[in-house]
C-alpha cells in the first residue's frame, strides 16, 4: 500500500490537473480570450454553457443529499441558492439568462435549448450522473475545477469589455458575482477533499475526479468548435 501524499503534495497534485487540462487551455476558450469568436461563436457559447448552468444546482442537489453532517450540507445549500436565486434575489440563472439577452439570444430561445448540441448535453448530463453515483468526496472533488475558475472568470470580464464591446454591459454580472462565490465554494470543497480523502487510494479517485471534470469542460467547447469551426467569419 502507498502512502498517503501530504496535504501540500495532494493540493500540488490537483492544482496541476488544472494547470494541464483546465478549458482556458481549449482552442476555442483560447480564441474567445483573444477577441476572435464572431458573434454566432460567442452566442453559441453562451447557449452551450446554459445548459451546464441550469444543472450545477441539480448536481449540488444531490451531492448536499449525500452530505453527512448538518454543517456541510448548510454551507453546500448556499451553492444551490446562488444559482436558483430566491424572493429578491433572481440567481445565476437568471443572470446567466441576462448575459443571453446581452448577446441577443431571446431569453425565449435560450429556454428552448434550441441552440444546445447534443454532446454538450451528453457533457452536463455525465457530470450531473457523476454526482449522482459516486460516493461524494468524489462528486466534491470534480467541483474543484472551481479553484481555478476565478482567475480565468476576472479576465474573461476585462477580455469581454475589451474585445467584444457590442456585448451590453450588464450581461457581464453573472462573471463579477461569481468572482466572489467562486473561491468561497472552492475552499469549502477543498477542506472538505481533504478532510476525507487521507488513503492514498481517496486521493487518486480524488484527482481523477478533477480530471473527469475536466473532461467535460473539454468536451462542451470541443463540441462548439466542430459545429462552429474557425474561419470566414471573425469579428
Ligand atoms: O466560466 C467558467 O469558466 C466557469 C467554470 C466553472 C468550472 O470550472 O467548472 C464553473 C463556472 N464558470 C461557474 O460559473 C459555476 O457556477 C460553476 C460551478 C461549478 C461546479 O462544478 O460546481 N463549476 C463552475
Amino acid at each position: 500500500m502507498s502512502q498517503p501524499w501530504s496535504n501540500d503534495e495532494f493540493l500540488m497534485r490537483l492544482r496541476r490537473i488544472g494547470e494541464q487540462r483546465y478549458h482556458d487551455k481549449h482552442p476555442y476558450h483560447i480564441r474567445m480570450h483573444e477577441g476572435k469568436l464572431s458573434p454566432e461563436q460567442l452566442r453559441a457559447w453562451v447557449a452551450n454553457r446554459f445548459y451546464y448552468q441550469q444543472n450545477i444546482p441539480v448536481k449540488d442537489a444531490l451531492i448536499l443529499a449525500k452530505l453527512p453532517t448538518r454543517e456541510d450540507r448548510r454551507r453546500w445549500l448556499q451553492r444551490i441558492v446562488d444559482h436558483d436565486g430566491r424572493e429578491g434575489d433572481e440567481g445565476g440563472i437568471e443572470a446567466w439568462i441576462r448575459l443571453g439577452e446581452a448577446v441577443d439570444i431571446p431569453r425565449e430561445d435560450l429556454l428552448s435549448e434550441r441552440l444546445v448540441l447534443p454532446a454538450v448535453r451528453f457533457a452536463v448530463d455525465a457530470y450531473v450522473n457523476f454526482c449522482r453515483l459516486q460516493p461524494w468526496p468524489e462528486a466534491v472533488a470534480s467541483s474543484l475545477t472551481e479553484l481555478f475558475a476565478p482567475t480565468l472568470v476576472s479576465r474573461r470580464i476585462v477580455v469581454f469589455e475589451d474585445l467584444y464591446p457590442w456585448i451590453r454591459p450588464q450581461g457581464l454580472d453573472y462573471f463579477r458575482t461569481r468572482l466572489h462565490q467562486a473561491p468561497r465554494d472552492a475552499d469549502h470543497g477543498l477542506e472538505l477533499v481533504l478532510r476525507k480523502c487521507c488513503t492514498r487510494r481517496e486521493q487518486e479517485r480524488a484527482v481523477t475526479a478533477l480530471s473527469f471534470k475536466c473532461d467535460v469542460l473539454w468536451s462542451l467547447l470541443d463540441a462548439l468548435q466542430l459545429a462552429y469551426p474557425d474561419g470566414e467569419s471573425c469579428v
